[in-house]
């Protein structure tokens, strides 16, 4: 049987040049929305409606009565009582509720891979890493590892996590992809320091400048969060998946 592909698309701007309708769509955006995605849900989230813009996000929280949050270049956006920290969201607070959530990079990939046809879309950040391993090991489709960069510019952080994916599935699918290769060597390069690899990244000086640093550093704790983040089209909402 023929092996199923497995490609890594290092920005935004690159997407539309893949097949997405055949395809599970990894949308990972390490700092800091897909890290939030998967502790809010692994934290007993029973939803998390990611949407592209402000507007939007009022107005579904209020029909749904749901928390909402978001930011934009790393702050809380006006009008909203929470943010896109990782740490906002423990059991205590967000059990049994659920959360709309709009971000300056990954929720637009998000909308974005919707808008392009995408199979399925599942999130992904270093938190749930064994989650989405075990997941795309199972499942049927070709995957499409989808980097949020900042601002459609290429970033590290989601390439190594990238990297991470594709060095743990690299005997499951054919990897004939360059974007793939310098992934997992980098990551192969970095594992056992990743720490501090990723001190050096854009990301984590402009965000280390709000104090975000105690985020930072758990966003790439592997297996803090396991969950499967599963994005359901009927509801528009993501939510814990059972691997099966
Ligand atoms: O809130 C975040 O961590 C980032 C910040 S920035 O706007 O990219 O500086 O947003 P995200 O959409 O999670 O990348």
């Amino acid at each position: 049987m023929e092996k199923r592909t497995l490609h890594t698309v290092l920005s935004p701007r690159l997407l539309d040049l893949y097949t997405l309708s055949d395809a599970t769509i990894v949308i990972i955006d390490v700092f800091r929305a897909t890290s939030t995605i998967a502790t809010a849900l692994s934290h007993g989230a029973t939803a998390v409606f990611p949407v592209a813009d402000v507007e939007k996000c009022k107005q579904l929280g209020a029909e749904l009565n749901a928390i909402t949050a978001g930011e934009r270049n790393g702050q809380v956006i006006e009008g909203l009582l929470h943010g896109n920290s990782p740490a906002e969201y423990p059991s205590t607070f967000i059990d049994g509720k659920q959360l709309v959530l709009t971000t300056t990079n990954g929720t637009k990939l998000l909308k974005m891979a919707l808008d392009q046809g995408a199979a399925q879309i599942i999130t992904g950040s270093f938190v749930n890493l064994g989650s989405v391993c075990q997941f795309l090991e199972k499942s049927q489709k070709n995957v499409i590892l989808a980097c949020s960069g900042w601002k459609d510019r290429f970033n590290l952080e989601d390439t190594l996590f990238a990297g991470a994916v594709a060095d743990q599935l690299s005997e499951k699918f054919a990897m004939n992809c360059d974007s793939t290769l310098m992934a997992k060597q980098m990551y192969q390069l970095h594992k056992e320091d990743m720490t501090n690899f990723i001190r050096n990244t854009s990301h984590w000086h402009r965000l280390k400048a709000f104090g975000l640093e105690k985020d930072l550093e758990f966003c790439v704790t592997p297996g803090a969060a396991e969950v499967l983040p599963l994005y359901n089209p009927k509801t528009a909402a993501l939510t814990a998946a059972a691997i099966s």
